[in-house]
């Protein structure tokens, strides 16, 4: 490969140092004059980079800041990422993605990422071509339908898969190069934003039915021909196309969908965690989910091997989740039940969500509807009077759109609630005692998924492997997080916690014939994991 130089180096964001470079190299790469005469190593430039960080007025232009970064100098923006995850997640991803995806037509800035639309039809794998890297290892696809809970974002949605990425990177170590966020444009139903004129996508209605179906076809195809040995993550796709896709690509490829099953992991971790906090037996629990779409339908198919797996028989299992919809409890005498959610139905009376609570008294109450304020006083109220420590877990991103906010879980359940949310609260302070609300999110999640399927090259994405991954999150509460009140270990762990999901990974690929990992590999499967995480230095 031919060494940048001059202005081609301090423009390549892979390569650019900016003010690192030293003399020597200022002198071998032709830099000189093209950079102030200080030379700041990269811990200093970490200080710029949070001093100039914090002096901005909003988040979104702390997003803005970054993403600037990311495009100037890959390395110092993933350090200090790394380095000040809690703080600077919430910018790169929920919350603050979300304002930006609804604005990222009027913030662009400069074209990241990689962007397909039915007009490429016919072209996709042409089309793959010029994406630069070719050992791509990791593909986060939208089509920008449902983006968390604010709905058809269109080619807006871009901002989710490159958020995802970067967490790729930060939190599981797999190098920018190997991953490539993929807006599969199809069009959007978004009437307010197709007549935006400064609006950047594919202007017209989504595409539906065998039109759809037959461009991710194709589109999945040209990803596994161009990129053999990448695993395709699925997100933010609207309920019925994500458990379409996933249904029609599992079974025979690297695939999965983080909604569905990231998502379904993370809450099972938190409610096995809870367990520790409650003193109550996992097996005995009840879980009442508020929903019926994607995540929360995803999070019930994975309980029932999980209550399975603690010695409850099928039915058993079934018995102890129940589902609110729009209309109360989900019964026999709902219409239009859907297929995947019918033997979680209840032989009860129909029942508001309050009188279910009070008739089913569940343990854990897990949201995932995208709507603010599901949870209501009501609610919280009902479940705190069947339960000493009700868990609620209010799943819905962004913050705007949670069931409800940490400081009412506390008040409403008189501070005996353990709560959890998909984007991150503050501590709350009531009465003179201080909560610590955890983040029950997806990111603790699918960057070691990704990971283990990267190291061992597993042919599929299974089930077990996520069961494994909520058991090994469960474990990483540490005695004092538990003692705490918190369901998840502090996010600045998250870089082992992803690590030793990938080995557990690899170990699930290995015990059912996924893949031909080498032995010296697996013999030495913590170290050699390791090894392979990126780290971003000069
Ligand atoms: N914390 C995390 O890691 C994750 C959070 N989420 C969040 O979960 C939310 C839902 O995501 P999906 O399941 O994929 O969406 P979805 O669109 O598939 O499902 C939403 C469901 O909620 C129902 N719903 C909406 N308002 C309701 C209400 N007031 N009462 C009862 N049901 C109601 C809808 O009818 C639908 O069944 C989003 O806000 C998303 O950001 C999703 C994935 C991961
Ligand atoms: C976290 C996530 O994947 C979502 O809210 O959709
Ligand atoms: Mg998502």
């Amino acid at each position: 490969m031919k060494a940048l130089r001059g202005k081609t180096l301090l423009n390549n964001p892979a390569q650019n140092k900016s003010t690192a470079f030293t003399r020597e190299e200022r002198a071998h790469y032709g830099l000189q004059g093209l950079l102030p005469y200080g030379v700041t190593d990269i811990h200093i430039q970490q200080q710029r980079v949070l001093a100039n960080l914090r002096s901005k007025s909003s988040d979104i232009e702390k997003y803005i800041y970054l993403n600037g970064l990311l495009e100037r100098n890959q390395r110092l923006f993933y350090r200090t990422l790394i380095n000040h995850i809690a703080e600077i997640m919430p910018l790169v991803y929920t919350p603050t993605v979300g304002e930006a995806c609804v604005k990222l037509s009027h913030i662009f800035r400069k074209p990241q990422g990689f962007y397909l639309t039915p007009e490429d039809r016919g072209h996709m794998l042409a089309r793959l071509e010029n994406w630069p890297e070719t050992d791509v290892r990791i593909v986060v696809v939208t089509d920008g339908e449902r983006i968390l809970g604010l709905g058809d974002l269109g080619a807006n949605g871009m901002g989710i898969p490159i958020g995802k990425i970067s967490l790729y990177v930060a939190c599981a170590g797999i190098a920018p190069s190997q991953c490539m966020p993929i807006m599969l444009d199809v069009g959007t139903n978004n009437q307010q934003l197709r007549e935006d004129p400064l609006y950047l996508g594919y202007p017209h209605p989504r595409l539906t039915g065998e039109d759809y179906l037959s461009l991710v076809d194709e589109f999945v195809e040209a990803v596994q021909q161009r990129f053999p040995s990448a695993a395709i993550q699925f997100e933010d796709f609207s309920s019925q196309n994500a458990f379409t896709l996933l249904d029609r690509y599992a079974g025979s490829g690297r695939c999965f969908n983080d909604d569905i099953q990231g998502t379904a992991a993370v809450t099972l971790a938190g409610i096995y965690a809870s367990s520790r906090i409650t003193q109550k037996s996992f097996a005995d629990l009840k879980i009442m989910l508020l929903g019926t779409g994607s995540a929360a339908t995803g999070v019930a198919e994975l309980l029932v091997p999980a209550f399975k797996a603690a010695g409850l028989s099928e039915a058993e299992a079934y018995s102890r989740v129940s589902f609110i919809d729009r209309r109360g409890l989900v019964t026999a005498t709902h219409a239009l039940i859907k297929p995947r959610i019918r033997s979680f139905v209840k032989n009860l009376p129909a029942a508001d969500f309050v009188t279910a609570i009070a008739t089913i008294q569940p343990d854990v109450l897990i949201g995932a509807t995208g709507t603010a304020g599901a949870f209501t006083e009501a609610v919280v109220r009902e479940i705190s009077r069947y339960q000493q420590h009700p868990v609620i877990i209010a799943l819905s991103n962004p913050t705007s759109h949670t069931e409800c906010t940490a400081e009412q879980a506390y008040q409403w359940s008189e501070g005996r609630a353990i709560f959890a949310s998909g984007s991150p609260f503050a501590p709350v302070t009531l009465h003179g005692r201080t909560y610590h609300p955890a983040q029950g999110n997806n990111v603790y999640i699918y960057p070691g998924i990704g990971l283990g399927v990267m190291v061992s090259r597993a042919r599929l994405v299974i089930e077990d492997m996520f069961l494994a991954a909520a058991k090994e999150l469960a474990n990483c509460v540490s005695v004092e997080e538990i003692e705490r009140g918190s369901i998840y270990p502090d996010i600045v762990r998250v870089r082992d916690i992803s690590h030793k999901i990938a080995v557990r990974v690899c170990q699930v690929a290995q015990q059912n014939n996924l893949t031909k990992m080498e032995t010296d590999l697996f013999n030495n499967l913590e170290a050699s994991v390791r090894e392979l995480m990126y780290e971003p230095s000069y």
